[in-house]
């Protein structure tokens, strides 16, 4: 994809995205020609109704899964032009992810949980927890460092999750449905965290079916039947 001279590509953008499931009466078009655009430092909500496509679209836009037709492109670079190594490599350096269901690891420490990507790319020991008592640290989880996972309330294993979502420094921070475990106290409390960790630049990708959460964002990306019905900037 082009981009003008005097400006840098976008971050994400996507043109005629279509992703198809199956085949003959089985056949799902689960995403039906998306195109838009995604610049650094922007909070958007992806939001739609259960079956709407929201999850697909995460995952084409996380490399996580490839289109049936249409291009992802990251600051200008086709993905679908990438090796699967290049990819792989992509995606573990320029996304977090912090999901619903937490994913710790319920027998090792908060410390453990926190720095395994860090582990994953072979950083030594005392370097990973340099810093991930750094990051735990600044979500104020600084006194839980050797507490076990599963000794914690969902609040602080969501802390926990965005500590490890947020070591590899991403450049895109992927939230899928982020306080959909947590009683409205603790969710103030998380959406503190991400929307805080966005004015200070940090992208923020979150999917959700929640109108409240998808207000917070500074954009929203409204999904019905695998096609955009608004894409409205409300709180610039
Ligand atoms: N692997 C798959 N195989 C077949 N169909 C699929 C697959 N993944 C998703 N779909 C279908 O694609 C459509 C969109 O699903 P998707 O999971 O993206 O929706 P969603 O908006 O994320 O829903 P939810 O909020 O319930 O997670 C649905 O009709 C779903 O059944």
């Amino acid at each position: 994809m082009t981009a003008s001279p005097l400006e840098s590509p976008p971050l994400l953008e996507t043109e005629n995205l279509v992703r198809v499931f199956g085949t003959g009466e089985n056949r799902v078009a689960a995403l039906q020609g998306l195109t838009f655009e995604i610049h650094q430092g922007e909070s958007v909500a992806i939001i739609g109704k259960s079956g709407s496509g929201k999850s697909t679209l995460m995952h084409l836009l996380a490399l996580l899964d490839q289109p049936t037709s249409g291009v992802v492109a990251m600051r200008g670079q086709v993905v679908s032009d990438l090796k699967p190594k290049q990819i792989a490599k992509v995606r573990n350096t320029t996304f977090g992810f912090v999901f619903q269901q937490f994913f710790l690891n319920a027998h090792e420490t908060v410390l453990e949980n926190a720095t395994l990507p860090l582990k994953i790319a072979k950083v030594p020991k005392a370097e990973r927890h340099r810093q991930g008592t750094e990051i735990l640290e600044m979500l104020e989880m600084g006194d839980k460092l050797k507490a076990k996972a599963i000794n914690l309330s969902g609040g602080q294993q969501q802390r926990v999750s965005i500590a490890r979502a947020l070591i590899n420094s991403p450049e895109i921070l992927f939230a899928d449905e982020p306080t959909g475990n947590l009683d409205s106290e603790t969710s103030a409390v998380v959406e503190d965290i991400l929307f805080g960790l966005n004015e200070q630049g940090q992208t923020l990708i979150v999917v959700t079916h929640d109108e409240d959460l998808a207000a917070k964002c500074a954009r929203q990306i409204r999904i019905q039947d695998g096609q955009i019905i608004e894409d409205s900037v409300v709180n610039a």
